[in-house]
């Protein structure tokens, strides 16, 4: 009653400043663009020395960023160091205070971050909120609410050789974790690692993307500023800018990586992470299947099948990729998503209503008309594109609309390669097995979803389905859970980063023992086992192990009937041991 009673009562929590004015002052889209980027055909590099910002939709120059050297990505984690050395001492009140402030200036400036984030991305703020927003609220509130119970030590039972003892399991933080973060959700990829890193007493510095670096440096100044309102140093958190080189310094420099982006990129931090043994969570790229058996409401599936692949511009790496629908439902599936995709209005988002954006970068346009090409020519089928509005001169080739493909198969790229894009190959399938070998016949193994009338037979599908998540009847609902891990396995990487699993592996985990009873009960090597050793050492220890393990009460006995003579006889210590110089001789 009193914790309901509490809940009534408005938390007093402090309000933040944090200045937007420069990142704010020309954001209206509809206005004559005086400046258009145009990125270079070659992809950019660290000896560029600057990572150059533009809006995917519009091609609207947004400014540079510092490509940072290899010291100066020293110097960072260097003074994320200190700052964690006071940090690691503060109280779960001040760190829950902390995310208070954050949740509550997120709150209070949905619009600001959505647009931020859609200026950068392409994307529209309906996706921003849904992805950025909605995904780290559900994340501070779990931390609010459980993160102080699952960082709080946790007693362990012990053996039976140990009675005497006491054992628990504490979690101390790492130091300062290092996060390398890809470009489709800059506000959430970024606060993501920093809640869990810095609610377990780390420091973070974090690498933001080359393609999403503006919103990046705008969104870091909300958690100084929310740092400096608890009291605490502001470079706790860093975000820092670059390429590759940048990347490879960090990992270089801190205490674990947490690493989101693409497989071939995660498997050069693990190499890189060898050279220092730092432990590693690769979040990689998906290939997620969306199974829909005949027994479903196929239009509420058809409403959850388009948000599971066009979200984000199908940014997403736990989007739909691959489709399998059963075989007597397949046409009517195929007719209705067509129809709906047909209807989806693609434009820059901030320019009018549009249901999708831009694809964040040229290079990610062309790769998934690679993708459709490889299928057109293997003999797929487009049987329907969502429709373009009024695109920016300058700015067309970053659009790619919504796409239907059927007569696919697993030959083709589009269904072996993530696409990371709006594409909706479809595939039928007629037995349960069937679709079971489908959906596991992939290299990726990050999301799954499952669709059945039956929870039973969709539960069925599900367990079988090789994904380090699964939603049933549902699409990725699993990332909302926060107390959920996330992560995946084969070519999506391993460890898991939210979650009580996400929160811990934040934490040095440290297993402690201590006397139960102490003074009075300590560990006391037997008389046959204290050195030098008796001639009959091995044998008790042999009784010893019997009576303390054996399966049959009696066997048991036996042994400690043995054991207990052993003790009361005359323990003769082995004589003689120093004679054992040249390893040739034995004690009499
Ligand atoms: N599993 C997940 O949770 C998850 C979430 C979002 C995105 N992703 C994946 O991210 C990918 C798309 O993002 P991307 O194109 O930005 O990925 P990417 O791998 O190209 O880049 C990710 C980050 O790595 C940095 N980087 C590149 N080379 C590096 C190196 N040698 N050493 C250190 N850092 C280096 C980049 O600068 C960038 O910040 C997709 O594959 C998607 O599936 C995975």
């Amino acid at each position: 009653i009193c914790r309901l009673l509490l809940m009534l009562i408005p938390p007093n929590v402090p309000s933040i400043e944090v200045d937007a004015s420069d990142v704010m002052d020309d954001g209206n889209q509809t206005q004559e663009n005086s400046y258009i980027y145009i990125p270079p055909r070659v992809r950019t590099q660290q000896q560029d020395k600057r990572v150059q910002c533009y809006e995917p939709a519009t091609m609207k120059y947004l400014g540079y960023f510092p490509a940072l050297s290899r010291d100066e990505v020293n110097d960072r984690v260097a003074s994320a160091r200190k700052a964690q050395k006071e940090w690691a001492k503060s109280s779960f009140k001040q760190r829950r205070l902390l995310l208070r402030i954050l949740l509550k200036y997120i709150i209070e400036h949905q619009e600001l971050i959505c647009e931020i984030s859609s200026r950068d991305t392409g994307k529209t703020i309906v996706d921003a909120n849904m992805g950025e927003i909605m995904a780290t609220c559900e994340k501070i509130t779990w931390l609010l609410s459980e993160g102080e119970k699952w960082l709080k030590p946790e007693s362990r039972s012990c053996g039976r050789a140990t009675l005497h003892k006491k054992a628990r399991v504490e979690f101390h933080p790492l130091g300062v974790i290092g996060a390398i973060v890809p470009w489709n959700y800059p506000f959430h990829n970024i606060f993501n690692p920093v809640l869990a890193a810095v609610f377990a007493g780390n420091g973070i510095v974090v690498k933001v993307s080359e393609h999403a670096s503006w919103s990046g440096c705008f969104y870091v100044r909300i958690i100084q500023a929310a740092l400096a309102a608890v009291g605490a140093p502001e470079s706790l958190v860093d975000v820092i800018t670059g390429f590759a080189e940048t990347g490879e310094a960090l990992v270089s420099s801190v205490d674990k990586m947490i690493f989101v982006g693409s497989t071939g990129v995660g498997r050069m931090i693990m190499k890189s992470a060898a050279e220092t043994l730092i432990p590693v969570t690769l979040e990689l790229g998906g290939k997620d299947a969306f199974i829909v058996c005949e027994d479903v409401d196929l239009d509420h599936v058809v409403n959850v099948a388009l948000r599971a692949s066009i979200t984000s511009s199908g940014h997403n790496c736990t989007g739909a990729e691959r489709f399998y629908v059963h075989k007597n439902i397949y046409s009517s599936f195929v007719d209705k998503i067509s129809e709906r995709v047909k209807a989806i209005t693609v434009g820059p988002p901030l320019a009018g209503k549009y249901d999708m954006g831009a694809i964040c970068t040229q290079e990610q346009s062309e790769k998934l008309q690679s993708l459709v090409n490889d299928a057109l020519d293997r003999g797929a089928k487009i049987v329907a594109r969502g429709t373009f509005g009024h695109l920016p001169e300058g700015a067309v080739d970053q659009y790619f609309p919504p796409t239907v493909i059927v007569d696919v198969n697993h030959t083709m790229k589009l269904m072996q390669e993530e696409a990371f894009g709006p594409i909706l190959p479809i595939m039928k399938f007629s037995t349960d097995d069937e679709a079971v070998r489908l959906a596991n016949d992939s290299r990726f193994g990050l999301g799954c979803a499952v669709f059945s009338g039956s929870q039973r037979r969709a539960k069925n599908i599900a367990s079988q389905i090789r994904s380090g998540s699964v939603a049933i009847n549902d699409f990725a609902t699993n990332y909302l859970c926060q107390s959920l891990p996330f992560g995946g396995v084969k070519e999506s990487g391993f460890g898991r980063f939210a979650g009580v699993e996400g929160l811990r592996a934040c934490c040095l985990v440290k297993a402690v023992v201590e006397d139960r009873w102490w003074p009075y009960i300590q560990t006391k090597h037997p008389k046959p086992l204290t050195y030098p050793v008796a001639d009959n050492a091995f044998e008790f220890q042999m009784s010893l192990v019997e009576a303390t393990y054996g399966l049959n009460i009696w066997d048991r006995l036996r042994a400690l009937v043995n054991v207990l003579k052993m003790l009361s006889e005359q323990n003769t210590p082995a004589k003689d041991n120093s004679a054992v110089d040249d390893g040739s001789k034995r004690a009499d």
